[in-house]
Parts: C-alpha cells; structure tokens; sequence
C-alpha cells in the first residue's frame, strides 16, 4: 500500500501508486521495475528518460518502457530519482527495432539501447551537482544533518561533486532523500540544471532598442550620431542587415555581434551603443548544424530517360514488394534516383532516411543534399561530436528534421513517420556492427525498420551483396537493373596484365609491369588523373631475415608488423603496438633484412621516384586521421590539384571525380586469396567497384589490373562486367559448401587471455552444441585468421543452420549451452559472444 496515503492525515482518497518499468543501457536480460514518487507521477509516460538508482552506488539514465501499478513480486522497487523529458524521447517503434535486434542478434535490449541513443542523452553516474550559487551556511535559515555538512564542505572544495560520489558517502536509501533535503534547503543547483550532457549552443545577438523602431526617433538617432561616424556605420549596417522598417518584427531575429567586427566595424563602437542603450544584446541559440537559415533551396532534380523509366519501374514493384532493388551501373546516377523518391515523400510530411558506408559521406554528397533539401537534413555521422548527433536527434524527435542523411547507426534515431529508407552501396560490409554487441546489420535491421514503420525500402548498389541478388532473384524484392551511364560513356576498359608472364620477359619495374607506368605516363601527360588502388596501408606488410627466415611479429598479436618508412617503425595494425624497426635480424642478427609485399606507403614512394614532377596524395586510415583530412584530400584531387591518388578501400566509395581516366589495381590477389568464403565476393565487387572511379565523364576509362593468378575465372567475369555470370557461379559454390545465402550462419567467439582455457572452453562448447545441431552443423573450434589480439586468445565455433530451420528455438539451445559452460568456475575468465550473420 501506498506509503503516503498513510501519513496522510485527512481521509483523502487513496493514490495509486505509479510502477515503472525501466529500459537500462546495460547488458542485461531484463527490465527493471522502479516506483514513482508521487510527485513524479504526472511526468511519467512511455519514452522518456529517467535517473534511477541501480546496484549499490551507481545512477544510471534509462528509459521508462512500461508504466503499471504491479509492484514486482520477487523484490522491493526502488524509487526511481527524477522523470527527464517532457515529451519521449524513445518513440515505441525504436522499443520494437531495440526488441527485434536485442533478439535477432543474440544480444539484450539494454545493450541496444545503449549503442542506439547518443551519449549526451545518457545522464551517467558522473554528472554533477554544484552548490546553488546564492547559498550561504550562516544566513540559512535551515538546520543541516552531519551528513549534509559533509556534502556542503565537498562542494565547497571541489565545487561539483557527481552523483556517483555522493552515492559513495551515503548509503542508497539516504541519497534519494539526502538530494532532495538539500534541493529544499536549496543548498544545491537542481539536477534538473545541471543535468544534461548537451547544452545548446549560443551566440551573443544584439537588436535595437524598442523606442527606436518609430521612424522619428530612429531618424533623430541618426543625426545625434553624425559626430560618431563609427557607430553610425554599425547602425547603418545593422538596418542593412536588418531592414526593421519593412517588418519591425525581424529586429526580434537581432544580427550576431561578432558579425560586425568579420565585417571591418569596430567591436568597441558596438560596446558603446550598448552601453548608451541604443543596442541590446542577447543570447541567441544557434544550430551546431552549420546551415545557412536565409538561403533559399530550390535546386531541382531532373532524372534522364534511363533514369525515370528505373523510377516508374521500382515504383510500380513497391505495390507488392516492400524492398526494391536497385542494381545500377557505376556512374548511372542512382543518387539522383534515390533523392528524386525522397523529394516526394518529404514533400508529402513524411520522413526519410537515406544510409551509406561510414566512408561515402562526403561534403560532394552532403552539399548536394542540401542544396535540394535545405534544412530539413539532418547528418548523422561518427565523425560528428556527441553534441551535434543530440542535436539531430532532438530535431527528429521533435519534427524538425525529416531527412536523415546517415551512417548505420542512424536507424535508431526517433522517427515517428518513417515511409521511405534508402540503403545505398547496400553491398558494402562496413554496414555490419563488429563490436560491441549488438553486432548487427544496418541494411537487415533498415529492412526490419521499414516493416515497423510499414516503410518502403530502396537497396541500391553498382555490385549488390550476393544475399541481395538472392532475393531479388528469388522475387523476395523487387528489382531494377540500369546498365546505363548518366553521361553514356561506355564502362571502362578493363585490362587484366598476366604479371607472371611479364616477370618472366622482365617487363616489370619492381612490383609494376611496364605496360602499367606507360600508361601512367601517357594520363599524366594528358593532364588526366588515376587511381592507384591497393588495400595495404603501411611501406610493407612484414619484414623477413633472408639468413633465417625470422619475421617480425607483434609481441601481442599473431600478426607480422607492418613496416611504416616515414617514421622507421613496425606497427602492429590490430593493437597500435609499435617499435623502431631493427638494423639487424633479431634472431640470427645477420643485418640481410627484407622488406616484403607493399602497401599504399610504399606505392606512393615509388611513384614519386617514376614521376617527380606530378603531385601525388596519399588517402588511407594514415592520412585520415583528422577530422577534415579526409575532405581535404578529396577536394584537392576534385580540383585537380593532385594528379595521381594512391588508396586503399576508401577510394573505391561513391567517389564522383570528371577526370580520372585510369585506375590501377596493383595487387588483386592479395584481396582474392584470404581465408574467407567471401573473399572472392569482396575483390570482386571492391574491383568494380574502383574501377567505377574511371572514365565517368566524357571518354571511357581504362583500369589495369595486375595479377599473378591470371587463369582464375574472376577476371573473365570482372572484364566482361558479367556480375552475373559470377554471381551464379558463386550461388553454386555457396550452396555446394553450404553457405549463406542458403545457410544461415552463427558464430561463437571465445576469448580469453590464457591459450588453454580458450581451447577448452571451445571443445567443451563444441561438445554440448554437436549434441544438438549434430556434427554436421557445427564446425569444429578453429583459431580464428588472427588468433591472438592484444594478447586475448580466440576461438570460434560456427554453426550453420539451413534456412528453414527454427531459429528461435536454435538460439534459445546456444544460450543454454552457453549458460552451462559459464557456470563451470574453471572458464569464468572466458568471455564468450554470438555474432549472427557475420560478415
Ligand atoms: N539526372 C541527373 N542530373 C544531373 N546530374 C546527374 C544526374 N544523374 C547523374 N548525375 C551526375 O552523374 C554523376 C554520377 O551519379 P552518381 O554519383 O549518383 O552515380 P552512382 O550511380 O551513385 O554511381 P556509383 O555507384 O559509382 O557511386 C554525378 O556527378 C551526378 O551528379
Ligand atoms: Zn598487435
């Protein structure tokens, strides 16, 4: 019974108390249920953010999921601290996405929610409260508890303290009551206050005073201030910038003071017209988004022939396909496709969201948006501060953004109206979360996404996912397949150079056949650009003792250190390990060291010895580490300042360059021959796709590709451009060796810091799934490629499951075996994670 009503001394009718289930961004199985202290009780609803005490001194911000008057049965609730938002900040379609993920990707909700809302939003155990300026101890009028003195001497000298150290001074039952005695004593700012993360941000305005906004008095102004030439300019300028007498109520919008001294005039006249009351100031809240709110957006989209017969077409297969697929060639301008749907559905008040690769968010793609869609876009990028993502996210929340433009993370953003998502290069595997859990696939949990919200879904690539032309073969989606250029240049010419052969009549110049740097030299001469490709960052993947054969290894990984010329050091690419690279082999120390392989380091070396005259940029994750450095390069090669661009993946995505007549594929094989039963998958479509970079203007391009396995049917397919032809074959193997698409696959990652353990967890594992699955569905523990990382141990068990079978049921089996093996003290060290569908 309600605690309350009891103290109450007049018979007033009972209140019910308020339980709330709450969502924690916590990897845990469950909800947890907290009581509503009366005075909450009127702000309490679905979706929006609470702060609850959890465990013995943690407070942690959670979302309410569920609101009942069952207290629990098997323990006493806890009274949750403070109800957060106004209006819900989790829309119950992001409770349906959290639900589905959580379960499809053997993770929990709480985990989800934690990867799915920006970390601003999430109040943590160390936010602050500070003393609330005006408290004095000797004026109040108020008694204080040893307890609060304690508090009140600790913000005094530290002048914030978190609610994670208050939590440690006093026990969890006192901290609850012990915030809320000092807020009434009014020791402290309320948390509400200090509460968020995120502050808006603002910027010093000034307008003009009221009583000048009448004529007369504006023109008397004027006259006083002729002996005052400079401030009469800054007032001139102001009613330049701010025409009052059209619509005195501009002048509320006010004009940014630093605006005048950009503009030449004097910050300190400025000063003085406030001093004098001629101008006020203010405190504007502007947008971190970067938009200019006076421009008018009009731009149009005007789809070619081609193109619309493709929209009409996908259009139609929307009345009985919920996912289309659009296969597009290279350069058919399927973007232009993709905004031309979205224009429709904001224009009828719905919203959109338009996902791609991390990479291929360029200022080329974001300008162009905006100039179509103005301030109704909203960028969601990883490369954004947390500010700017709360920012958007707020915005979607409160309907002032319809358009998302964004990275795989961006579908847990609140949409409300969902009705069209766009999920473009739709093959490309950075789409998938590797770590934390929920390791999830943004292009799958999109398609879900659009079936909570009854959306239309538009996959779109040059080189679909072998999964995605599965579906659409099997007429599970719907399909469009355009195989004509915007401009109608013809696809590149690709030339596959046998480099065995020209090794062998020593037509090559190092790793370089001569036909390759001819062709350079004839572009280069040209004043066209290329494209150098190879998916090796670094000067050269390992070094080798040629006396012993000793390669130098990371001291944590199961890997060769890359050799980095600029800074003489070996790096370790998986834990950032580094050293200076040895003068002499370490073993044998014969000095008879070689470097081996190469990678964009080394090419972009070369090339500058070959042409030394031509301005060469290098683009890789080296190159790129700045937040701008990425652009940086991309506009210099668009204008034409660079002429050759060496790279590894991150040239090969949606880039749209006029002058780029050949592209360079130095070392196919490397991509070809992983262990992978994707590999061949990937090196295809990453061939085409780079080789898409060439020629998208006016005269087709050329790619050379050098290889040493010039026999291996992929390039008959690669330069006849039947992606086809090779997928087909590709189905057949899949199926023949049991492979998605036919089989669905589940991995079981163990790690742990000791080798042995690792291994015998795994065969214990193994033993209890074979017993299920049998042995033909689960594949015997392995060491993963790499089977150390900063010195954890791997070992991975898969498990492949025919389509058709229960998959509920199959992983519900996995968590009880998994269960079991973790109750076992032995492998309490071994963590063990699920990745369903890996990529
Ligand atoms: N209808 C159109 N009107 C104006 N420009 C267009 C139109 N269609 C395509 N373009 C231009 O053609 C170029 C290629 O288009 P886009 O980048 O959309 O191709 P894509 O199909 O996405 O190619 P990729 O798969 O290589 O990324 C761009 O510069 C684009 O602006
Ligand atoms: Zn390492």
């Amino acid at each position: 019974m309600s605690q309350l009503s009891l103290q109450s001394n007049t018979p007033e009718p009972l209140k019910e108390t308020l339980f709330v289930q709450v969502l924690l961004p916590l990897p845990l199985p469950k909800t947890f249920t907290y009581r509503v202290p009366d005075k909450q009780a009127e702000k309490v609803q679905h979706g929006v953010r609470v702060i609850v005490p959890f465990g013995k001194k943690k407070i942690i911000t959670g979302v309410i999921k569920e609101i009942t008057n069952q207290a629990p049965a098997d323990y006493e609730a806890r009274y949750l601290f403070e109800v957060l938002d106004d209006y819900p900040m989790i829309m119950p379609q992001q409770f349906k996405l959290f639900e589905w993920i959580a379960s499809y990707y053997m993770a929990t909700e709480g985990e989800t929610f934690n990867v799915g809302i920006p970390s601003g939003l999430k109040l943590s155990s160390e936010s602050k409260l500070q003393l609330h300026p005006q408290f004095n101890r000797d004026d109040s009028p108020y008694i204080f508890s040893n307890l609060e003195d304690i508090v009140i001497n600790l913000l005094k000298k530290e002048g914030l303290l978190s609610y994670q150290q208050i939590a440690e001074l006093a026990s969890t039952k006192e901290i609850s009551l012990l915030i809320k005695e000092l807020l009434r004593k009014q020791v402290i700012l309320l948390i509400e206050q200090v509460k968020e993360k995120y502050k808006p941000k603002t910027e010093k305005y000034v307008k003009l005073n009221k009583s000048y906004l009448q004529k007369d008095k504006l023109e008397q102004l004027m006259e006083l201030l002729e002996k005052k030439p400079r401030q009469l300019d800054i007032l001139l300028k102001y009613l330049q910038q701010v025409p009052v007498f059209q619509d005195a109520e501009l002048n509320e919008n006010g004009f940014a003071k630093a605006q005048f001294a950009n503009s030449g005039l004097s910050d300190s006249s400025v000063n003085t017209l406030i001093k004098n009351d001629i101008l006020e100031v203010f405190d504007k809240e502007i947008s971190r988004l970067d938009i200019d709110s006076n421009h008018q957006y009009t731009a149009d989209i005007n789809l070619t022939d081609f193109q619309e017969e493709a929209k009409s077409s996908l259009e139609e297969q929307f009345a009985k396909h919920d996912v289309n697929l659009l296969q597009g060639v290279t350069g058919s301008g399927k973007t232009e496709i993709y905004l031309s749907f979205i224009k429709e559905v904001i224009d009828s008040g719905s919203q959109a969201l338009f996902l791609l690769p991390e990479i291929a968010i360029t200022t080329q793609m974001i300008q162009r948006v905006r100039k179509i869609f103005g301030k109704q876009v909203g960028v969601y990028h990883s490369k954004f501060s947390d500010a700017e993502r709360v920012e958007i996210y707020r915005g979607v929340a409160e309907g002032s953004i319809n358009f998302i433009i964004g990275v795989r993370s961006s579908i847990f953003l609140p949409f409300n109206n969902l009705s069209f998502i766009v999920v473009d290069e739709e093959h490309e595997q950075s789409y998938k979360q590797f770590d934390p859990a929920p390791r999830y696939h943004a292009r799958d949990a999109a398609i879900v996404l659009g079936k909570i919200h009854q959306a239309k879904v538009l996959l779109g690539s040059a080189t679909p996912s072998l999964e995605s032309y599965f579906n659409a073969k099997n007429n599970k989606y719907g399909y469009y397949e355009l195989t004509q250029r915007y401009k109608e240049v013809k696809l590149p010419h690709i030339e596959i150079i046998n480099m065995k052969k020209e090794k062998a009549k020593k037509q090559t110049n190092g790793d370089y056949s001569h036909s390759l740097i001819e062709q350079l030299k004839v572009e280069v001469e040209k004043k066209k650009q290329a494209i150098i490709f190879q998916n090796r960052r670094g000067y050269a993947p390992y070094i080798q003792c040629e006396t012993c054969g000793w390669i130098a290894e990371c001291e944590n990984c199961s890997v060769s250190l890359t050799y980095h010329m600029h800074q003489h050091q070996l790096k370790c690419h998986y834990c950032g390990f580094r050293q200076k690279s040895p003068a002499v082999c370490l073993n044998c120390e014969s000095s008879n060291l070689q470097m081996k392989g190469f990678g964009t380091e080394k090419i972009e070396d070369d090339l500058h010895l070959m042409f030394p005259e031509v301005k060469i940029q290098r683009m890789d994750k080296d190159t790129t580490r700045k937040k701008y450095s990425y652009q940086q390069i991309i506009e210099a090669f668009e204008n034409n300042e660079t002429q050759l661009l060496v790279g590894t993946q991150m040239v090969s995505k949606g880039l749209d360059f006029k002058n780029v007549s050949l592209v360079a594929i130095v070392d196919a094989d490397r991509m070809m021959f992983y262990p992978d039963f994707r590999a061949h998958e990937r090196a295809f479509q990453m061939m085409l796709q780079v080789s898409g970079r060439a020629g998208r203007d006016k005269e087709q391009g050329q790619v050379f590709v050098q290889t040493y396995q010039h026999d291996n049917p992929l390039f008959y397919y690669l330069k006849n451009y039947d992606i086809k032809g090779f997928y087909e074959k590709q189905l057949e193997e899949r199926y023949q060796f049991a492979y998605p698409p036919f089989y669905r696959l589940i991995k079981v990652i163990l790690k742990s810091k000791e080798a042995v353990q690792t291994q015998k967890s795994a065969q214990l594992m193994y033993n209890g799934l074979t017993q299920i699955f049998g042995t033909k569905r689960v594949l015997a523990p392995h060491e993963p490629v790499i089977a150390k990382i900063k010195n954890i141990f791997h070992q991975e068990i898969w498990i492949k499951l025919e389509k058709g079978h229960p998959l509920d049921q199959a992983k519900q089996k996995i968590s009880e075996v998994t269960n079991k093996l973790k109750e076992d003290k032995q492998f309490n060290k071994v963590r063990i994670y699920f990745d369903v569908d890996p990529a």
